[in-house]
């Protein structure tokens, strides 16, 4: 399939190959401090928290319990627009205008549907194992890796990957699989996400529009999600147990989504190979004092990690907006911080390389190392 890296058709930045990260994107002129020069408008996947459910709008993602929201000047700390239909899991919204925005694309209805199917799906899959004789037949239909596991290689994913797929084939194999499966919440969670990725994907291929009466709902293309950089071999070298983990969400989404989704299933695995390291935490606010959820925003993606970022990151709904914290020079880097860079270098550099997979090339861990 023809890949295509986002155009950053703009007159501010170009992306370019960098010696030791990638690509990364430059100023193509001076700029003045608080420019914006790249607005990503919206995830192409994403999951809001089922625990937020009532507290965060669906549209705009804004969290009614933060301390900063005006209704909670003595008003409920939960968003009263609802949207529900039968055999759907409910949404809410902050303002009809928001609910109107939501109800304007159709995928949001049909994910809601999926929203249920899956609610419903994680229950039906906490049936306990009769014994222990059938604890150990169904666990030995896929391969299991934990810490301390023999060295994971490419060949060992891929095989693994192998292994459910073929289980996949086979739906009482499946269906026996799942009975006790009983996903942990948060793979619940990552399984909602991979489920609006899948659907996405099914958007994408059918070119399924939306109201034409409507404003244009922007969707980055699966093409330009492909193009992301991949970490899913240094994602299961270090965390092994999560190559199990993601083989029984698939499993799971597998066994629970409805039919015509199902063409769609290698979207798992290649989000999973990229969503780490690519994904964007959805937080209440600026001072990031909760983490709502979260979502790929692909455009996004693009911008390396400097220990001395020259970007500010804001959200605004669902946009992501990036901006200039001081002036800039034609040919400078353009760079945002992926952590908290107030601690010390050995500290920085220990959180890239565990949560980002790299070691640091900026220059002020190279001064202060
Ligand atoms: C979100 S992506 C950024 C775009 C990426 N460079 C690409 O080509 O797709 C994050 C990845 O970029 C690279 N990267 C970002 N900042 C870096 C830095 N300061 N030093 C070295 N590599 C960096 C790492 O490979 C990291 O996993």
């Amino acid at each position: 399939m023809e890949r295509n890296p986002p155009t950053f058709a703009s007159e501010l930045v170009e992306l370019r190959t960098t010696a030791d990260g990638g690509r990364s994107l430059f100023a193509i002129r001076d700029l003045e401090s608080s420019t914006r020069i790249h607005s990503s408008q919206a995830p192409f996947a994403h999951v809001i928290y089922k625990d937020y459910r009532r507290e965060v709008c669906m549209q705009c993602f804004a969290y009614s319990a933060s301390d900063h929201a005006p209704q909670n000047i003595g008003g409920s700390r939960t968003w009263s627009v609802k949207w529900s239909r039968e055999g759907a899991a409910t949404a809410w919204f902050c303002s009809e205008a928001c609910k109107e925005i939501w109800e304007r694309d159709k995928t949001s209805s049909l994910l809601m549907d999926v929203d249920a199917i899956l609610n419903k799906g994680q229950v039906a899959t906490r049936k306990k194992f009769k014994s222990s004789a059938e604890e150990e037949k169904i666990k030995a239909m896929l391969p299991s890796f934990e810490a301390g596991c023999p060295p994971i290689t490419q060949e060992t994913i891929d095989q693994a990957w192998a292994s459910v797929e073929a289980l996949a084939t086979s739906k009482p194999q499946l269906i026996s699989y799942c009975s006790t499966l009983d996903l942990e919440d948060m793979e619940l969670e990552i399984a909602r996400s991979l489920a609006s990725a899948v659907m996405q994907r099914y958007i994408c291929d059918r070119q399924y529009s939306p109201d034409p009466s409507g404003p244009p709902i922007p969707r980055s293309s699966w093409s330009e999600l492909l193009d992301l950089q991949k970490n899913e071999l240094s994602n299961v070298r270090t965390r092994p147990y999560i190559l199990s983990a993601h083989l029984r969400i698939y499993a799971f989404l597998c066994n629970t989504l409805p039919k015509y989704l199902l063409p769609y299933m290698s979207t798992v695995r290649d989000v999973l190979a990229r969503d780490t390291g690519n994904a964007f935490g959805i937080w209440d606010g600026d001072r990031r004092d909760e983490m709502l959820g979260w979502g790929i925003w692909v455009s996004a993606s693009y911008f390396n990690h400097t220990c001395t970022p020259n970007l500010r990151k804001t959200r605004q709904g669902r946009v992501l907006h990036f901006e200039t914290t001081r002036k800039i020079q034609a040919g400078e880097e353009l760079c945002i911080s992926y952590i908290d860079t107030d601690s010390p270098v050995d500290k920085r550099r220990r959180e890239l390389e565990e949560s980002w997979f790299f070691t640091c090339a900026c220059l002020r861990c190279a001064k202060e190392s």
